[in-house]
Order: C-alpha cells, then structure tokens, then sequence
C-alpha cells in the first residue's frame, strides 16, 4: 500500500479514518477518506482492513510466472489494427486521397518515413476492451485531430514530435497508446517483478499529478500501474511503489534524478519515453537533467509534445530520436483561437487598481479566474491585496509552496470555493483547470510561448475563453511577436504597441529598412 505521509502510521481499521472531503479520493469500499492507494489494483482505499476486504473480492487469483530478464515491449502493438480488408466495418481502409484530404480538413501536417493513416474511432485501434471502456467511461467519444494521427504513430512504435494547440487532448494521445501497450504486454508476459516500462517526464508537479490522475482513470481495471515521483511528497512511497511494481513512472526530471541516483531503481525495461511540454522540456534548466534521464534508459521510444515546437526544439528533437515523425495541427506556435484576448495597456503603477476593477466588474469578472504573476512574491502579495480590497477570496500558487498547500489551492479552487488563483508559471503549462474560462496575464511572462500557454488555461477542447493581457513598456522585448499573436487571432492591438517604437522599430527592421538609431 503506498503510504501517502512517511511520518504517520497507516491506518489500520476503517473507523480509525476520517469522512473524505469534497474533492478528496473515497475509499473504494468504505467511502470514507482514501488514503491510500492499493497496490494490488491501484484503488483508492482508507486502511488496511478495506484493502482486505477489497482484495477478498477479487475473483481471479492470478498467478504470475516468472519473467525471463529483460523482456521489452515489442516495437510495435500487436494489437494494433493498422489495416485489414476483412474487417471493414471496424477501420475503414483509406484510400491515399481520402487521408490527404481528412488531414487537410482537420489541418494535421505529418512528415516522415511510413507514418500510419489516421485514425477515425478509438475503436479502429484494437485497444484492450477494458481501455476502450475507460475512455467511454470519461467521455471520449471520438478522437480529437492530434489523438488521430499520434495514437496510431505512438501505436505503430515510431519516435514522435506532435504539436497542436493548448487543450486539445494531447495527453491521451500518449496515455492511450502507453495503456495499450503496458496492458497487452503484462497480459502476455506475466511478470512478479513489474519493471517500469513507460516513463513521462513533465516540468511541473500539478502537471505531472494531472497526468498520473488520467492514467489511472484510463488504466482502471488493466495490469496497469502508476507511481508519481515529484519533490514535495515523501520519497519512500514513491521507491516503494515502484519497487513493489508499476507499469508507467510519471515525473519532474529533479526527483527523478534523485531517484536514480539515491535508491536501486531498475529503469532497464522502459521502452516508452515521454517528453510532455518538449520545449520546455528541453531548456537550459531542464535539458541536462532529461538528457540524464534518457541515458539511463536503453534506447526508448520517443514521444515528444506541446503546443508550442519552434525550430531549434525539431533540431534537439531530431538528434535524440531516429527516424522521428512530426505531426503537426493546426496554426504553429500559435495561440488557442478559441481564446479571445483583450490587450490593455496599463502603467505597472496602474495594474493593480486595474486589475481590481475588473474583479469587481460583474461584467468582465468571469469567475474562476487564473491571474499570471512574474514572481513567488507577487503571487503571495497579490493575492491578499485581492481579498483585501475586493473580499473576492484569492490565493496564491508557486514554487515555494509546499506540495500540500499547493494540492488544496488548486482542490479550493477547482471545487469554487476560491475564486481566484495568483500563479506564477507553474500553473502556466498542461494543467488542465477544466472550469475556468479567463485568465488575466498581470505580468507577461519573458516569452511568448509562455504567454501562449499559460491564455490556453481558459480553452479546452474548444469552448470560448478570454485573455486579458496588461502591457507596458517593460514589456518592450515581446512586443514584436505579441503584435503578430493578437493580429494573427483578430485581437486589436492597442494604440500604444502599435505605435511604440519598438514595436515601430522590428516592423521596418523586418522589412527590410533601416533601424532607426536608439535615441534620434
Ligand atoms: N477525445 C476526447 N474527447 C473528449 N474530451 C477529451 C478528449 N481528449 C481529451 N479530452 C479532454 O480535453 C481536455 C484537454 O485535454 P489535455 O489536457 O490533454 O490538453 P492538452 O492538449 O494536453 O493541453 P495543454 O497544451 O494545455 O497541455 C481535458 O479535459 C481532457 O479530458
């Protein structure tokens, strides 16, 4: 049983638990607080006598032989089901030109050796019937663009670039073909040693929380288990539970590191690598630490996504991975167009009486409501100058807090007893705060790919959001590219970027004519 607090000891009887709260897992058997999560079935439960009684229940006692050392995922899913004529009414075999013109429909861009069609159900991909469930039972009815073309390549065993907007599901895209595959491959290979076989990295811990969450919900009732392996949480539940067997280790690249260089984990039968927000996975910051992971694997598969993949990431992309296929959908490293984004220009002075103008506005304020800051500090003082001033309930998110305080912000928010959230970039990338629907970037971050990611917050799978921006001067660095965003998704641009002269300065610089001398 995975212990989730190291220092208090697990609970033995099930009265010994308390109720759970809104938002908290239940116990599977009981309902009360869960805990912990079983071992056996990956199950939320509350104490040692409901995990009993769970186990009791289950009918089929496996017996697991044992499994010859290091056996691999095979390169490709046997089960998958790329074409075949006498099936047709399960995957409709495409003709050449009725893919080119699906692709072009939904503006997905493949390159790259033997990539597989895409496909138009997740019921073409032969996935084990239990996963096919799971995906019914959290209402993914049909794939989206990306899940179309990428799960069939992940499927198929091939290295992956994939790039499409913020909130347009491309977590299962890598999740489907990682249950698939994990799943089908313990079935076959009964294993008492349960080696990790899929590892996604990810750069924050919300996000790596989110990803572990969906797993579960997709590999539930599977040979499929999941440990979380990030800093704030005790380290010995997390070695535990690899230790006793998992099928996917999802990750920070830090506490991974710590992992493997601390404590025997034997990381030899990962065949599947995810680099979720590749990017930024891939940074100065990041890279050494990704790149150490990655050697201390033998030769995984590679798949690689975000919604943002400018040209030097392909580059880095493309010497890590052979034979690398890229797909690609919809505008590049563009915004969500979903997202309406409304520029201000507003004095740094200025930006907090703006801001509470807004909150108090029952016009503009659209609770639950994410506002971006630069820094830890802002975050904390922003935050209570909201509560202050407006007695709308804020609090704050970042680095420096504790896992702990972090997980019951978001559970605060999310369950809307906070209103809003002040976040610096943690909550920029991935995190998936599925009600809320604007954002207001207080600070904009220093890069555009950032400030694309972090208005995506308000989007997902397409329904209408909002971005308020504030911008001044400081900002100068971004301005040529904010210019393009806010034109490139109808945005007006106020008068004062417009005319700014740097923004003035880029324009004729990119066009060929003379910079102006600074200061003429
Ligand atoms: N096929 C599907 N049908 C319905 N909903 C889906 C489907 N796939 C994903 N979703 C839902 O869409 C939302 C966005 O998905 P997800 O978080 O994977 O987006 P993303 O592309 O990773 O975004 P980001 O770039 O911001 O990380 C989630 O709430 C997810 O549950």
């Amino acid at each position: 049983m995975v212990v989730s607090d190291a220092a208090s000891p697990v609970k033995e009887r099930c009265w010994d638990q308390r109720e759970a709260l809104p938002g908290e897992p239940c116990c599977v058997i009981c309902g009360r607080y869960g805990e912990y999560i079983c071992d056996d079935t990956n199950d939320d439960i509350c104490s040692i006598e409901c995990k009993r009684i769970l186990l009791g229940r289950l009918s089929n006692n496996r017996k697991p032989e044992s499994l010859p050392h290091l056996v691999r995922l095979p390169v490709t899913d046997e089960c998958f089901y790329v074409k075949d004529d006498d099936d047709k009414s399960k995957t409709p075999c495409l003709s050449n030109n009725e893919i080119e013109s699906l692709r072009s429909k939904l503006e997905i861009r493949v390159r790259g050796e033997l990539v597989p069609p895409p496909i138009l159900s997740f019921s073409s991909c032969n996935l084990p019937q239990k996963l096919q469930k799971n995906l019914e039972a959290v209402g993914y009815e049909i794939p989206t663009p990306v899940q179309m073309q990428a799960i069939p390549t992940a499927l198929n065993g091939k290295n992956l670039l994939a790039s499409a907007d913020t909130g347009s599901g491309k977590t299962a895209s890598f999740l489907v073909p990682i249950v698939s595959r994990c799943s089908n491959f313990r079935f076959r290979n009964p294993s008492d040693q349960r080696k990790p076989l899929a590892m996604v990295l990810a750069p924050t811990r919300e996000l790596c929380v989110q990803i572990e969450e969906q797993a579960k919900l997709l590999g539930n009732g599977l040979r499929f288990k999941t440990a979380l392996v990030v800093g704030g949480e005790a380290m010995a539940g997390q070695i535990y539970r690899i230790q006793n067997g998992v099928e996917l280790i999802v990750g920070t690249p830090g506490r991974l590191i710590d992992l493997l260089t601390k404590h025997d984990v034997e990381l030899d039968e990962v065949s599947i690598l995810v680099l979720d927000e590749v990017d930024c996975m891939l940074q100065r910051g990041f890279r050494d630490q990704v790149l150490q992971v990655f050697q201390a694997l033998s030769r995984p598969q590679i798949l690689m996504y975000s919604a943002t993949v400018p040209l030097e990431v392909e580059k880095m992309a493309s010497s890590l991975a052979k034979d690398l296929i890229f797909v690609s959908v919809g505008k590049r490293n563009g915004p969500n167009k979903s997202v309406k984004q409304v520029a201000i220009w507003v004095e740094s002075k200025q930006k907090k009486q703006k801001l509470f103008e807004i909150l108090m506005s029952q016009q503009h304020f659209k609770p639950p409501v994410v506002v971006f800051v630069g820094s830890r500090l802002g975050a904390d003082l922003l935050s209570e100058a909201i509560t202050v001033t407006t007695g709308i309930k804020a609090l704050p998110i970042h680095g420096e807090k504790p896992m702990k305080e972090r997980r019951e912000t978001l559970r605060l928010f999310l369950m809307g007893e906070v209103s809003v959230i002040v976040a610096t970039g943690v909550l920029g990338r991935g995190v998936d705060l599925l009600r809320v629907r604007q954002v207001i970037v207080f600070d904009i971050p220093n890069s555009i790919k950032e400030y694309i990611h972090q208005i995506g917050r308000a989007s997902r799978m397409g329904e209408e959001g909002s971005a308020i921006v504030f911008l001044n001067e400081d900002d100068k660095n971004l301005f040529k590219e904010l210019v393009e965003v806010l034109k490139s998704s109808g945005a007006v641009v106020p008068r004062e970027l417009a005319n700014s002269r740097y923004t003035m300065i880029s324009y004729s610089a990119s066009r060929g004519h003379k910079k102006r001398k600074q200061g003429s």
